[in-house]
C-alpha cells in the first residue's frame, strides 16, 4: 500500500488495514471472476485503487452525502473511496450479478458497512444521490441519460459527476453537448500511468 500511503498520508490505522485488505480479497474474487485484467492484477494498487481514488484529490464528499457508482464492476471506484470516506453512504450497480455478490463479500469482509450492493441496470435506479462516480462504462453521452435524473438536486454546486476517463476527450465530450471540467490526474500522481489519466466533472445542475 506505498503509493496509496504516499499520496493520503494521513489515514486512519483502520483505513489502512482496509485497503490492505481490499487488495488481498480483490486478487482472490478476480481468480474466479475476471474483474479486472488478469495481466494487470500485478499494477493493483496503482492502476485500480489509487485511479479510483483520484476522485478524491478533486471533491471532497461531505459526511452524511450519498453516491452513486454505475457500472461498478468489482466495485471500482466505489470500495476504495467508501474505504477513504467511511461517513458518506455508497449505492454501487451493475447489471451483472455475479460482480454484485463479490462486492457484496468484500464489503461485508471489510466491515464497510457504509457500502450497499445492487444487481441492476443503471436506467433502473430510481434513488436519488448526491454524487454519482463511474469508470468505464460507457461513452459520456450514453451514460449521461441514465444518470441526468438520479440527482437529489440540493444545490451543492460539488454535486454531480466524477467519471474516471482517459485519452483525448474533446469529441466524446463535445458529442455529449455538456459543460464538463476536465481534472488531469498527473496532476496529483506522479507516475506514467496517470499520463493521460483524467477526472470529468459534469455538475448536477446540468439540464
Ligand atoms: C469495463 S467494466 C468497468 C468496471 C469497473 N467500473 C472498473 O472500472 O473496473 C464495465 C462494467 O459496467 C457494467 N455495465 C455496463 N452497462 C451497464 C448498465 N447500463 N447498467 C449497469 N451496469 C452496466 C458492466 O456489467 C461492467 O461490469
Amino acid at each position: 500500500m506505498d503509493l496509496i500511503n504516499h499520496y493520503f498520508p494521513h489515514l486512519t490505522d483502520q483505513q489502512r488495514q482496509r485497503f490492505q485488505q481490499l487488495e488481498v480479497e480483490f486478487r482472490s474474487w478476480n481468480e474466479r471472476l475476471n474483474l479486472v485484467a488478469r495481466t494487470d492484477v500485478a499494477n493493483l494498487e496503482e492502476r485500480h485503487l489509487l485511479h479510483s481514488l483520484g476522485i478524491a484529490k478533486v471533491v471532497e464528499f461531505a459526511p452524511g452525502s450519498s453516491v452513486l457508482d454505475v457500472g461498478t464492476g468489482g466495485g471500482l471506484p466505489g470500495l476504495p473511496l467508501a474505504i477513504l470516506f467511511p461517513e458518506v453512504k455508497f449505492h454501487l450497480v451493475d447489471s451483472i450479478g455475479k460482480k454484485i455478490h463479490a462486492v457484496q463479500e468484500m464489503a461485508l469482509a471489510l466491515h464497510l458497512n457504509n457500502v450497499t450492493a445492487e444487481q441492476t441496470r443503471a436506467e433502473q435506479v430510481r434513488h436519488k444521490f448526491d454524487h454519482v462516480v463511474s469508470r468505464a462504462v460507457a461513452r459520456l453521452s450514453t451514460f449521461h441519460t441514465w444518470i441526468a435524473q438520479r440527482y437529489k438536486r440540493t444545490g451543492d454546486a460539488t454535486s454531480g459527476l466524477y467519471y474516471l476517463k482517459g485519452g483525448d476527450l474533446t469529441e466524446e465530450i463535445a458529442e455529449a453537448g455538456l459543460p464538463a471540467t476536465l481534472f488531469d490526474l498527473s496532476d496529483y500522481f506522479a507516475e506514467e500511468f496517470f499520463e493521460t489519466k483524467k477526472v470529468v466533472f459534469v455538475p448536477a445542475t446540468t439540464v
